[in-house]
């Protein structure tokens, strides 16, 4: 009777430092992640059998870093058939840290649920002093299992905080206040009990265009880094790699260097797409035809998303269009 009044969550691990073990207590950073299996991640916290009927699955044992499209696909077709089963209320995804905003992102795209799906990690290894993995997941449960939390897209919760899922990034390695949006996040988890204040306003889940249930592959989209005194050999190589589209990382606005802008028409013109981003640490915000000619480039911009999420973003958008105007206008909306 007690069990039917809880909200049935499900855990999918998929490992990272949440999961990971150092050789001491002293060992923060020192570790191997993706050590621990599910089981006994959801035994080490059993204050989560107050907050719901919690059941674990072990959907791959990785360290994010090393996390391929096949991963993604594979996690967020079984996210969907769980979100689609009456007996699962939410779910939540413990995942390394490092590429953690890329399937927070792309789930957040492509689910088609309003219930909750939270990913989580930490940055400290369970073994470590102040290990912050136990509160996080503690957390992330008590999110999942939340009313509130329903049609709020995929969600993130570390350090006491909710983010977006698709707006937060990673902007720390070491501190375990390392996951920060630049709008802010949308609420605080305390003591099990969530409090929010505000909410995303870019499309996503429900009301997202796309959907895992029709993405069988995604494409090739490389990623090349702008510096001072860059040429345009990485972007070259990408294309020559098969790449559908490139993210451009550049400087400040977005800007691209006087030796690359060449390379970059033409490869337009040879049917890559070229998406602008930036660099800078606390948020880029790359806007059309300021200080390059996107309109006659044929150029599009990825707007506030960083680097990594505009791949993500870029991926999903061409397995249904090709179109440069439809990718920006994807590109605005999500
Ligand atoms: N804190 C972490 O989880 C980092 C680790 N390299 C991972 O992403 O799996």
């Amino acid at each position: 009777q007690e069990a039917a009044s809880k909200p049935n969550v499900v855990i999918l691990a998929t490992g990272g430092t949440i999961a990971g073990a150092g050789a001491s207590a002293a060992n923060s950073a020192t570790y191997t992640a993706a050590k621990v299996g599910v089981d006994q991640l959801i035994a080490g916290v059993p204050e989560l059998s107050q907050l719901a009927n919690v059941r674990g699955e072990q959907v791959m044992q990785i360290a994010s870093e090393s996390i391929t499209n096949e991963n993604l696909l594979q996690l967020a077709r079984r996210v969907a058939e769980l979100a689609d089963s009456n007996d699962v209320d939410g779910i939540v995804i413990t995942h390394g840290t490092d590429t953690l905003e890329e399937t927070a992102y792309f789930l957040d795209l492509v689910e088609k649920t309003d219930k909750p799906i939270i990913v989580v990690g930490s940055m400290r290894p369970g073994t470590a002093m102040s290990a912050d993995g136990m509160l996080n997941l503690y957390n992330a449960v008590a999110v999942a299992g939340s009313k509130d939390a329903r049609g709020k897209g995929v969600l993130v919760t570390m350090n006491d905080e909710i983010q977006s899922g698709r707006d937060v990034s990673k902007t720390m390695n070491i501190k375990t206040e390392a996951f920060k949006s630049p709008w802010g996040a949308l609420g605080m988890v305390v003591e099990g009990k969530s409090y929010w204040f505000r909410l995303p306003s870019k499309r996503h889940t429900m009301n997202s265009e796309f959907d895992i249930k029709n993405i069988k592959t995604l494409p090739n989209v490389g990623i090349a880094y702008s510096y001072g005194n860059v040429d345009d050999s990485a972007y070259k190589a990408l294309a020559k790699d098969g790449a559908k589209a490139i993210i451009h990382v550049g400087t400040g606005n977005g800007s691209v260097s006087s030796r690359v802008v060449p390379t970059l028409q033409a490869l337009r013109k040879d049917g890559v797409q070229i998406i602008r981003s930036s660099h800078v640490n606390n948020g880029g915000f790359v806007l059309r035809n300021a200080e390059q000619p996107d309109d006659k480039n044929d150029w599009v911009v990825a707007h506030d998303l960083n680097p990594q999420k505009a791949r993500i973003l870029a991926m999903v958008a061409l397995t249904q269009t090709q179109d440069s105007k439809e990718l920006q206008r994807i590109f605005w909306e999500y």
